[in-house]
């Protein structure tokens, strides 16, 4: 039997591209969806006998006992330790796992790299997984990996989960699907989507090749930043974040399931979908949201501010103000600072800054910064606007500008980055990257006046 039924209980062709997915508003909201009319216990979560014989599971994605727990409760067809069989080793070689520190790779340095290519052979979401870097201890549950997708492929009666960690999806090119326990995503450059630790799914190509970033988040999981004095708008707003409504499949045929596990990926085969739970209520679960929807705030009347104004996500570490990772935008807006040198300024940072293109152009780097590309530029280590950047800054008239046709990102972790051997030896590295700096002329005459 093969369905998949959606919240209106209406059988739906969930993996054709012509299915719109329902989604509920709201970040970190207690949500509630059934597939089925009455599948949902009301008033307690563990009835003796579930309606249409589901069985009760709770995923849990923090401990029991944390201050603010964030757990699922899911009723489902089978229990999903009747997933899981006997497990065996799988080879995932490209994607890489913290700590993994080549001895000949050099990762001190400022690095650039132009998109990775499509190749010629079919890459699904777990062969066309390629780490650039890795950061912090994925057994201390800290720090993060970089990867780059290159999908032209569907998984079929393939399924995955990360039990390592929490996925931030940043498409750049082509739309997937992502047929999940908790419901279906569909993601396309321009939004984001958050796959939580321990959550199964698929992922489908709606519209291919797909090529896109991730950041693979080993610690405590993405939140909103407190917006402190700018108060309770701008920014992220929470309403504009969407959890799927519940949809299932009751599907009975030969299926793997891939877990990845302290960097190990092991699969196991079953006999059905895994996709069977048909209602769930709870505040963990995955989410998209439209970067479109950002407000970014700023400085109105001098200076530039510190990048972690455009924070659009931030996974907390041990030490306040100091994150695992946050997640950073810089999109089109409004340049309005008087006698200001407007673009990044020049710096070093504790913290470790890796960058991609989404579209267009990125202001500190007006050349060679190109969409589907990434840089690095890693622990203390100094960097900021190119020459062309420099001259155009400190030369153009400062009336209002808009910075149009632009979208870039930060993954910006305090831990340092380290390049993977495909980061550093098999992707397209910009050999010449450090020149764009070289140029920058000795201005300083030892008089006072304007250069
Ligand atoms: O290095 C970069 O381009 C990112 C960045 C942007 C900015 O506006 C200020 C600081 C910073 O690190
Ligand atoms: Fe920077």
């Amino acid at each position: 039997m093969t369905q998949t039924k959606g919240l209106s209980g209406l059988t739906q062709a969930a993996t054709t591209s012509g299915t719109t997915p329902g989604y509920m508003p709201g970040f970190g909201n207690d949500f509630e969806t059934e597939a089925l009319p009455g599948a949902l216990p009301q008033g307690m979560n563990s009835p003796q006998r579930v309606n249409y014989g589901l069985y009760a599971e709770q995923l849990s994605g923090t401990a029991f006992t944390d201050e603010r727990p964030e757990r699922t409760w899911c009723y489902r067809i089978r229990p999903s330790v009747k997933h899981s069989a006997r497990y065996a080793r799988a080879e995932l070689p490209l994607w890489k796992t913290a700590p993994h520190i080549p001895e000949d790779v050099i990762s001190l340095g400022q690095y650039r790299w132009d998109p990775l290519p499509h190749g010629d052979v079919g890459l699904t979401w777990l062969t066309g997984m390629r780490t650039m870097t890795t950061a912090g201890d994925v057994n201390t549950q800290t720090g993060m990996a970089s990867h780059i997708y290159l999908v032209t492929d569907s998984m079929v009666d393939s399924y995955f989960y990360s039990a390592d960690s929490e996925l931030l999806v940043v498409p750049q090119e082509g739309r997937l699907r992502f047929c999940t326990e908790l419901g279906v995503i569909d993601l396309a450059p321009q939004e984001i989507a958050i796959l939580p630790r321990g959550l199964v799914y698929r992922v489908e190509v709606l519209d291919g090749p797909a090529r896109g970033f991730v950041c693979e988040n080993y610690g405590q999981k993405f939140e909103l930043p407190g917006r402190g004095p700018i108060g309770a708008n701008c920014m992220a707003n929470p309403r504009d974040f969407k959890a799927p409504v519940a949809a299932f499949e009751d599907r009975e045929v030969p299926s793997t399931l891939t877990i990845k596990w302290c960097g190990q990926f092991h699969e196991t085969q079953i006999a059905q979908s895994p996709l069977d739970i048909v209602a769930w209520h709870g505040n963990y679960a995955p989410m998209k949201y439209d970067l479109k929807t950002y407000c970014p705030v700023g400085a109105v009347l001098f200076d530039h501010p510190d990048p972690s104004i455009f924070t659009v996500l931030t996974a907390p570490s041990s030490h306040p103000g100091t994150a695992n990772i946050d997640f950073v935008l810089f999109r089109e807006r409004w340049l309005v600072s008087e006698n200001t040198f407007r673009p990044p300024w020049y710096h070093k940072n504790v913290m470790s800054e890796l960058m991609g293109n989404i579209y267009g152009q990125y202001d500190a780097k007006p050349q060679g910064f190109v969409p589907g590309g990434m840089s690095l530029h890693n622990m203390m280590l100094p960097h900021g606007p190119d020459r062309e950047a420099f001259e155009a800054a400190t030369t153009s008239n400062l009336g209002p500008a808009k910075l149009e046709n632009t979208m870039s990102f930060m993954f910006e972790t305090r831990f340092p980055q380290h390049l993977t051997e495909f980061a550093a030896n098999e992707a397209p590295l910009q050999d010449d990257y450090i020149d764009c700096w070289t140029s920058l002329e000795k201005k300083f005459d030892g008089t006072a006046g304007e250069k």
